[in-house]
């Protein structure tokens, strides 16, 4: 069983050097990678994973700035910090936590930011260039599970792949960069008439719905390849997959855990996208 599990920890590792020294390379040019993270109010789980994302991008190198707003922050001043990051020429990246709290309209606080630094690739720039085949910012959680993929030596040309969830962040982008890479895709999600018998289908099958242990062994074909995007908070305090690992583990060839799996990677990912903008900006002498 051990020899299926694809470990996010080790490959985000692999990443996060990479992007090391991409980092030390613009260094030495006199240009510092930066990324903004905006958190508005005191959620833990949400302020857990933004003191995440700040410690990961010192650890690179690059430089950070946490901006925490109080969870009453009217969209107008939110607006103005990102404004003002937009302008910021040492900022490369700008990253507003979601959930928003419901006083702030999460599309127009996503439409401000300035596409170039759009490291989350959210704004509708980048995910129409991204429908488009034309370069621009991926959303870091499908990119993470296409470099696993890849990493894997998981063949996608002519395969079906079946994406379980239809959200912005993940399920649509994922079938598009999975189209790209020549599979056959589905997508499925709450209004699906029998899931299971288009899950048994997939040979790759990505999980990102949202509730815990919600694709079982009868989800899933022989030998399938299966991503488990959930990160679903139990009773128990841990965190909980939308697989029910144990029961999927025996059929499947290979099988992301959670935590351990999608989860790092996502950040490996915010990661090399901020690089990646400061690259853009050093080349247009910006
Ligand atoms: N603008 C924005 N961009 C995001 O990318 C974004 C966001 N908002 N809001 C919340 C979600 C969630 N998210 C995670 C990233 C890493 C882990 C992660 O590293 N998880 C570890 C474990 C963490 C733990 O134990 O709590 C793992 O799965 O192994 C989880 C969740 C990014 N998000």
């Amino acid at each position: 069983m051990e020899g299926k599990i694809i470990d996010g920890r080790e490959i985000s590792g692999l990443v996060k050097e990479e992007v090391k020294e991409g980092v030390d390379r613009l260094k030495a040019k006199g240009r510092t990678p930066g990324l903004a993270v905006i958190l508005v109010g005191e959620d833990p789980a949400s302020s857990a994973y933004v003191g995440s994302k700040e410690r990961t991008t010192k650890a690179l190198g690059m430089h950070s700035e946490v901006i925490r707003l109080s969870s009453g922050t009217s969209e107008a001043d939110l607006l103005a910090e990102i404004d003002r990051l937009n302008r910021d020429a040492a900022i490369h990246g700008i990253l507003v936590q979601l959930p928003l709290p419901e006083q702030i309209d999460e599309q127009r606080i996503i439409a401000a930011i300035h596409p170039d630094k759009d490291v989350d690739g959210f704004h509708p720039v980048n995910a129409g260039r991204l429908m488009a085949g034309m370069e621009g910012f991926v959303p870091c959680t499908p990119l993470g599970i296409m470099a696993m993929l890849e990493r894997r030596g998981v063949d996608l040309n002519g395969k079906h792949a079946v994406v379980v969830g239809r959200s912005n962040i993940v399920g649509k982008p994922m079938a598009m960069l999975l189209l790209h890479a020549n599979a056959t895709v589905t997508i499925c999600h709450s209004r699906t008439a029998d899931l299971p018998s288009i899950t048994r289908q997939a040979d790759v099958l990505i999980a990102a719905v949202g509730r815990e242990g919600m694709i079982g062994r009868e989800h899933v074909k022989e030998d399938a390849v299966v991503i488990d995007v959930g990160i679903n908070r139990g009773e128990d305090g841990k965190l909980h997959g939308d697989v029910d690992f144990d029961s999927v583990i025996p059929v499947a060839s290979a099988i992301t855990p959670v935590p351990g799996g999608v989860g790092p990677m996502t950040i490996a990912m915010l990661m090399s996208n901020t690089l990646k903008s400061a690259e853009k900006a050093f080349r247009e002498g910006r």
